[in-house]
């Protein structure tokens, strides 16, 4: 099975790359700012599947900048889909908790709807819908708080600031699944054989267990690094951002243990060797 990836430098695309079969390509190779040009790109490459890995993911950035995350997060993607579903390849695309308004304490399902609280939602909520009206065979997975040696994420970010500080503030009110981007490439390469194989797609939800908040994924980095860093509990009312982020992004992935056999990967297990990747 030949795999095309859009990404090559990001969390997901870096692990996607470790299987084999799978070529990458890269912003100088396929810029998503333009649409047609990642469309040509599928057109230049033939492969048996195509995955999506690449994204505008500057949360708080996008708040500005809407427009330009909205043709990388919902034209491009758009675009490629369109392509595939006429070449009759599956086409697999990575989305976010964030498309939820983050209410309630449920974990939630596939099918609730969804009510983004800020750019970035949006144009990953685009983005999904602009995948789904293509009309080809596709899967879209919601994932959450991403993270890995690689790119930019929230273990890195705390370990990047206790190196100047023994005391941060963290909050403790959003809560959600800590998910190993190595995870989330294993899933897709199941769910890319399975879609190749005539599998039916969809849309599903993959994050890691158990639920916990960002002030708990940092007190957990900083126990697997060996720090000796004072972590604070606060209300996400303590610490302003220019997007707003869900209080609830807990994620039901019951569909995609059903119909692939995928189970939630217990991020606990992965977060000390990613962080001793990270310190090394
Ligand atoms: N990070 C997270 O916590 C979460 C991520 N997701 C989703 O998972 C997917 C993968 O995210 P993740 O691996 O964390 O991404 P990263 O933030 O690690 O990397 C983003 C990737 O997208 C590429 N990219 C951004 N803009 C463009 C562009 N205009 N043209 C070409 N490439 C571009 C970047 O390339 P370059 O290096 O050139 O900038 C980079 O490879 C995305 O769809 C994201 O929305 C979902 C939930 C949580
Ligand atoms: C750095 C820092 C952040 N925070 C808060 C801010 C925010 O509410 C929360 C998370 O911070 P970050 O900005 O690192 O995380 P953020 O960029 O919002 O992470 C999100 O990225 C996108 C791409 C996704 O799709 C989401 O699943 C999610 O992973 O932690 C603190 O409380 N203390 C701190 O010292
Ligand atoms: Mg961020």
């Amino acid at each position: 099975m030949k795999v095309l990836i859009f990404g090559s430098t990001g969390q997901v695309a870096t692990e996607l790359k470790r299987h084999s079969g799978v070529t990458s390509l890269a912003r100088k190779d396929a810029d998503l700012s333009d649409p047609a040009a990642c469309a040509a790109a599928i057109a230049a490459h033939p492969s048996d599947v195509v995955i999506n890995a690449a994204a505008y993911t500057a949360v708080d950035k996008a708040e500005e900048d809407e427009a330009l995350a909205h043709i990388v997060n919902a034209d491009a993607p758009g675009a490629m889909a369109r392509v595939c579903a006429a070449a009759g390849r599956p086409f697999l695309h990575v989305s976010t908790d964030y498309v939820f308004d983050g209410s309630g304490e449920t974990p939630w399902r596939v099918d609730d709807p969804i009510a983004p609280l800020g750019a970035y939602g949006r144009t990953k909520a685009a983005g999904e819908d602009a995948v789904r009206a293509a009309g080809g065979t596709h899967a879209i997975l919601r994932t959450s708080w991403v993270f890995s040696p690689h790119s930019a994420n929230f273990v890195k970010t705390m370990l990047r600031l206790s190196e100047t500080s023994d005391a941060l503030k963290v909050v403790r009110d959003q809560m959600g699944g800590p998910t190993p981007a190595g995870s989330i490439a294993d899933a897709l390469m199941v769910m890319a054989r399975a879609l190749h194989d005539g599998q039916t797609g969809g849309t599903y939800h993959f994050a890691g267990a158990p639920v916990t908040s960002w002030a708990g994924l940092a007190r957990a980095t900083f126990a697997a690094a060996g720090r000796d860093v004072a972590v604070t509990e606060i209300p996400t009312s303590a610490y302003p951002t220019p997007a707003q982020r869900p209080l609830n992004s807990r994620l039901d992935c019951s569909t995609l243990e059903a119909e692939f056999g995928i189970t939630p990967p217990d991020w606990e297990t992965d977060l000390a060797q990613i962080v001793s990747e990270i310190l090394a």
